[in-house]
């Protein structure tokens, strides 16, 4: 029988019902959000501008310094281990989850970071890859596809209820994906095999379906004890 998540793992509230971007729980997670688009600015204007050598030199040592003086705080690693302090200033785990996730946290520097939301039992998302996620001449990375649809997918199959590991992925690529351009990913619960979790997606650039994805994703066995 399923059991109700308890508290500290309950992540109902994690899925957005609206395409806004949610304000962030607290001073604390804005601060982060803005570093993070800081980092972001930085790392795509590196990977842009024909900067002289000297200059890429004072900068690394400035930001040497100033990971040191982030370093020097307490370390609280991951999701799990920051949901557990049940802080004001951490939040639940639906904030965490929501801010520090690779592919949409708002927090996380390596995100693009991709908005998700789920309405008429759809999840939908809408996400602007910067030059950082270039792949072949000027369009998007394959692999960075790839992320966008685990996580679009992921997001979807808890429409059923229960959370559950990416077990495979088949993408198809139809056509190559522009970047600097807002795309629009759909995905929906195809269907629902014992503890598989049959999901499709696709990938939208304005009109054009640029890839399409099925994944298949395996309930946890002793939801809700495991957390995917
Ligand atoms: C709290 C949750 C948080 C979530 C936050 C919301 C957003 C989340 C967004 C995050 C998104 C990112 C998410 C991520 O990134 S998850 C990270 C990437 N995925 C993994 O690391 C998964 C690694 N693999 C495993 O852990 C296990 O192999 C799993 C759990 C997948 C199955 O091991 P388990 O021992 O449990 O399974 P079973 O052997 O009893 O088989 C059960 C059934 O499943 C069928 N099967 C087995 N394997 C596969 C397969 N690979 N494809 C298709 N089908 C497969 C099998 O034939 C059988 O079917 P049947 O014979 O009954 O018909």
């Amino acid at each position: 029988m399923q059991k109700t998540p308890s508290i500290a793992y309950n992540l109902s509230g994690w899925m957005d019902t609206s395409p806004e971007v949610r304000p962030a729980v607290n001073d604390n997670w804005q601060s982060r959000r803005e570093l993070a688009a800081a980092l972001r600015r930085l790392n795509t204007a590196v990977l842009t501008r024909d900067v002289p050598t000297e200059l890429l030199q004072s900068v690394t040592a400035t930001m040497q310094a100033e990971a040191a003086r982030i370093e020097a705080n307490e370390v609280v690693p991951g999701t799990k281990a920051q949901a557990e302090r049940n802080s004001t200033q951490h939040g639940q785990l639906p904030d965490i989850f929501y801010e520090i996730n690779p592919a949409s946290g708002q927090s996380n520097a390596i995100a693009p970071p991709m908005h998700i939301w789920q309405t008429d039992g759809r999840v939908h998302a809408c996400v602007t890859p910067s030059w950082s996620y270039e792949g072949p001449f000027e369009h998007l990375h394959g692999g960075i596809i790839a992320l966008l649809f685990d996580q679009v997918l992921g997001a979807g199959q808890r429409i059923t209820g229960v959370a559950g590991r990416t077990g495979t992925l088949e993408i198809r690529f139809h056509h190559p994906t522009l970047l600097n351009k807002t795309l629009h990913l759909v995905a929906k619960v195809d269907r629902v095999v014992g503890r598989k979790k049959f999901m499709v997606g696709e990938l939208w650039a304005d009109d054009v379906r640029t890839a399409s994805c099925k994944g298949v994703f395996i309930s946890e066995r002793n939801w809700p004890d495991a957390i995917a």
